[in-house]
């Protein structure tokens, strides 16, 4: 388990981390995610002691990170692709790691094999993709079998295959019941694989809940309709109260009204459907609803894209420095 409580980083004037409080919790995949700046890597950071708190506390399994023994043996992170000894082969780096954490050399072949990396034990990883660096960074921290495992953006540089992989990797240890945390832009395998979401924005948290949850908070769900008689399926909803919009691709849409009952209107009137679904918004609508306010870097766009009509911020390709 991991516990924040108000912790707080303050860089000069700039408030990186903001009186942030939440507990990650073991058994399920933790997303963290939060706009460009918004303070994930330095949460992170401070969560390994690898920087001080400006206030606040964070406790590991109940003990503050200086406090633990064997920390390899409590928490395993990815922080940096490529942050290992270049000169040294893969087999080497881990080993060296190993010996000086108190962890048994049998762990080493182990996690090579776990992360895929045995046929290129032996060399060294300045030679490495991006993909192979990130493999290595994970096996880095499998290296102690630890209760708790935090990956900052794990699937950078990784092919589908090993994205994949990735997803299936953090749920089978979140299923042995240790604490996963992980921090990606990528929004669409966000979803697929974390169950649970902590999101912040400029240091502050702005969601701690479920996936299911946050998506459903902070999105338009709504049905389509497409029938070849928009105007009178609009009517016939009309009388029975319920307000249709009629987009301009010529579909229909209804808020806070269940399919079927819209379906069984339709019925009742013969009027033939071509369409009737359920829109759920996605996880990346949902998170740029609730961050539009406490992005820090827009974007400049000309043309009218789907951001512009959102009415919300920029937030993808094209991105410059606001500031
Ligand atoms: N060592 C530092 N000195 C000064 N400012 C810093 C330092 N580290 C981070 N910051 C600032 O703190 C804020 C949070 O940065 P951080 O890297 O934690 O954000 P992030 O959410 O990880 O962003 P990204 O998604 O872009 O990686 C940023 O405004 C950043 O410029």
């Amino acid at each position: 388990m991991i516990e924040l409580e108000g912790l707080t980083k303050r860089y000069g004037e700039k408030v990186a981390v903001d009186h942030l409080t939440f507990s990650v919790r073991p058994g399920v995949v933790t997303g963290f995610l939060g706009p460009n700046g918004a303070g994930k890597s330095t949460t992170m950071r401070l969560l390994l002691g690898l920087d001080r708190p400006t206030a606040g506390d964070i406790r590991i399994d109940g003990r503050h990170y200086d406090q633990l023994r064997d920390p390899l043996n409590y928490i395993g992170a990815l922080l940096e692709a490529k942050s290992v000894h270049g000169g040294r082969s893969a087999y080497n780096h881990l080993l060296c790691l190993a010996q000086s954490n108190g962890i048994p050399e049998r762990r080493v072949p182990e996690v090579l094999d776990m992360v895929g990396l045995t046929a290129v034990a032996k060399k060294r990883p300045k030679g490495f993709s991006l993909g192979m660096g990130q493999r290595l960074g994970i096996a880095q921290a499998l290296l102690g079998d630890p209760r708790i495992v935090m990956f900052d953006e794990p699937v950078n540089g990784l092919d589908p295959e090993g994205i994949h992989w990735v997803r299936t990797l953090m749920q089978q240890l979140a299923a042995e019941g240790r604490t996963v945390f992980v921090s990606s832009h990528l929004m669409s395998e966000m979803s697929l694989t974390a169950e649970h979401l902590v999101v912040i924005g400029q240091g502050k948290l702005m969601a701690d809940t479920s996936m299911a949850a946050f998506i459903h908070e902070n999105s338009r769900t709504y049905v389509r309709l497409r029938t070849p008689e928009p105007e009178r399926l609009r009517n016939v909803l009309h009388t029975a109260g319920i307000p249709a919009v009629a987009v301009s691709d010529g579909s229909l849409e209804v808020e806070n009204v269940a399919a079927a009952r819209l379906g069984e209107l339709a019925a009742e009137h013969r009027i033939v459907l071509h369409e009737l679904s359920p829109q759920q918004a996605s996880l990346e609508e949902a998170f740029m609803q609730l961050t539009a306010g406490s992005v820090e870097y827009h974007a400049h766009t000309t043309a009218e894209g789907p951001e512009a009509r959102r009415g919300g911020q920029g937030w993808g390709q094209g991105w410059q420095e606001g500031r």
